[in-house]
């Protein structure tokens, strides 16, 4: 199995709820994201999954995202990052149908990391 991953950084803001149940004030992170995808067999030219395509998805669900996470549709729960992350993996399958995702992965704050992966 060929695992290929691609990765980018953007910046966005969140606010979540945090344990206690206040709301924290609304704050930026430079977010890194990395998506990998999973592929058994190459193409004709020796690719599991061209790099520049891969990127494209991925440049193209990093820009319908927005810079306030709050906005996003999360069945009224706060961007978490797990959460964020989940949101991630559902936009690149749908990119990117007839791909096998393996995980989406998003680093909040250096060494702060989630992972999300169908099972
Ligand atoms: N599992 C998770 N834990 C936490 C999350 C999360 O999304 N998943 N999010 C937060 C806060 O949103 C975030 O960490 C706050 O960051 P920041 O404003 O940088 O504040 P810090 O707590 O990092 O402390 P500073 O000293 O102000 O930088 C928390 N946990």
């Amino acid at each position: 199995m060929y695992k290929v991953t691609v990765e980018d950084t953007f910046y966005a803001e969140h606010a979540v709820k945090m344990p206690g149940g206040e709301i924290e004030p609304s704050h930026g992170h430079d977010w890194r994201v990395r998506v990998c995808a999973a592929a058994r067999e190459l193409d004709e030219y020796g690719f599991a999954f061209e790099f520049k395509d891969f990127r494209k998805a991925l440049n193209i669900v990093i820009s319908n995202i927005g810079q306030n996470l709050n906005e996003l549709e999360l069945n009224g729960q706060h961007p978490t990052t797990e959460l964020v992350c989940k949101h991630f993996y559902d936009k690149m399958q749908q990119e990117l149908s007839s791909v096998e995702l393996d995980y989406v992965e998003i680093e909040e704050e250096k060494g702060c990391l989630v992972r999300y992966s169908r099972d």
